[in-house]
């Protein structure tokens, strides 16, 4: 199938001089091909146009996309801002320290952050927490054997990243329900009236943020308990410039969202490739016999090399954000091109992850790369978690939340004597926008 591009639009165009990518429809812009086929779209303009050219993303714009390694270091550039992020998702992204720069953004990351790193994971006890959650779920599958795997590790996320807040069991069906009409907040048209995507999503997130205030409440009441809201509550009242609340609860609700798509599609993709893949089952069948036992802290995961191979190289192959946003707040320089003041750039992490200028034979899946490196983990090896001051607060947080799955349903179905079968076919129906994820129809069975 040709891809979803304007058959009515050819026309070559330049603005500032770079060339604009032809078949652009009214509206939505090059929006359906990037959503449903961004790969080959990326492939095609390099071929066609060069590694400098623009995208049409519909209402958020023009954006200049540039597929030359240098466009890396504009994530690091003092001059260039995240404040984009909020002008394209005003309603989810608002206030949260995704879309800012400089000292406001570095101060609530700040106040974040340890919670998040290894030891203040370790020391809330997050893996004890999560594992038998995880058990529990990858049992449920062997005892069903088959599933539809991106509903099942979606809703195996957002369990887990709601524990990690502290939510009680009982409440969980009441925070699905608004969590999934918040999520509508990204694509909602910006009709406001009674029944459509923008006012539910708007309520959905009014709900959760009163609910977090709450959290936010207990938690000073009772400052001695542990847990991510409690850390976080005492690390903002202790910073500088005590931030106000509203800056709090947008930031929880900033790692429910951060925690959950992306980490669900990972796990979605792992076991996808574990199924079609026998001799990386076989591989992590053994890690997991050695083992024993589903590892609960970060200093565990040094004995699981396959796992982390495993997350390592699912999300080279199949990054969870494929792409990075930014504005350009004075003119810049890239290799030759001037950019000038102002202009929207989109960093495609999609390109570089699976580039041969970054990585020896990169459309195949080698477990190898990672085993038999010598050499510490390079900034440009996580490049899917993106780099310089915004590089993700959850990474360490995915990482131990992956290898516990995979050595859970290691485990778990080699037990039962059973392995993953892919039940259906993987290349239709993926998504690449906002963010990326696996076709929602796939099956796979535990035979
Ligand atoms: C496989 C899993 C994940 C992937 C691929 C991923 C990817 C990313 C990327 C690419 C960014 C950079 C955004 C930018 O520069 O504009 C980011 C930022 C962020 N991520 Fe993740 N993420 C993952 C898991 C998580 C988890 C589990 C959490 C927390 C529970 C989380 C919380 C965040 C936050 C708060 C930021 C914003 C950091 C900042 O702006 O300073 N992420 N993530």
């Amino acid at each position: 199938m040709d891809m979803l591009l304007n058959p009515l639009n050819r026309r070559h165009r330049l603005r500032h001089d770079i060339p604009v990518v032809p078949g652009a429809f009214p509206l939505v812009g090059h929006l359906p091909a990037v959503i449903c086929d961004l790969p080959r779209l990326l492939r095609r303009a390099e071929r066609t146009l060069g590694s400098h050219f623009w995208l049409d993303f519909g209402p958020a714009g023009h954006l200049m996309t540039s597929l030359d390694p240098d466009a890396l270091a504009l994530l690091r550039h003092k001059d260039v801002s995240s404040a984009l992020i909020e002008d394209i998702a005003p309603e989810l992204f608002g206030g949260t320290l995704v879309a800012q720069d400089g000292i406001a953004h570095r101060q609530a990351r700040d106040a974040i952050q340890a919670a998040l790193l290894p030891k203040g994971l370790t020391q809330a006890g997050i893996g004890e927490l999560f594992a038998p959650v995880i058990r529990a779920r990858v049992q449920r599958w062997r005892d069903r054997g088959d599933v539809t795997i991106l509903r099942e590790t979606g809703d195996l996320m957002l369990k887990l990243i709601f524990s990690l807040m502290g939510i009680p069991a009982q409440d969980l069906p009441g925070w699905h329900r608004k969590y999934r009409q918040l999520l509508q907040l990204i694509v909602a048209p910006p009709v406001d009236l009674p029944g459509l995507p923008l006012r539910r999503g708007r309520a959905a997130r009014d709900w959760i943020d009163a609910r977090l205030r709450e959290f936010v409440r207990a938690a000073r009441e009772h400052a001695s308990r542990t847990g991510l809201i409690n850390d976080m509550v005492s690390a903002f009242d202790r910073s500088d410039d005590a931030l106000s609340d509203d800056v709090l609860v947008a930031n929880i609700r900033l790692l429910l969202l951060g925690g959950h798509d992306t980490t669900a599609s990972t796990m979605a993709w792992m076991v996808i490739e574990l199924a079609r893949q026998p001799g990386l089952w076989d591989a992590l069948v053994e890690e997991a016999r050695r083992v024993g036992a589903v590892p609960t802290r970060h200093a565990d995961l040094a004995q699981c090399p396959v796992a982390e191979a495993l997350f390592r190289e699912t999300l080279r192959v199949h990054p969870a954000t494929p792409l990075l946003v930014r504005r350009a707040l004075r003119e810049l320089r890239l290799g030759q091109r001037r950019i000038p003041t102002g202009t929207d750039l989109c960093i495609p992490l999609l390109h570089f992850s699976t580039s041969a200028l970054l990585h020896e034979a990169p459309d195949q899946f080698r477990l190898a790369r990672w085993l038999q490196r010598t050499e510490p983990i390079r900034p440009v090896d996580m490049l899917q978690f993106g780099t310089g001051p915004h590089v993700c607060m959850g990474y360490h947080l995915a990482w131990l939340e992956l290898v516990q799955f995979c050595i859970a349903l290691a485990l778990t179905m080699h037990e039962a004597g059973v392995r993953p079968r892919l039940l259906s076919g993987v290349e239709k129906g993926r998504h690449y926008y906002p963010t990326a994820h696996p076709s929602m129809t796939i099956r796979i069975g535990f035979s």
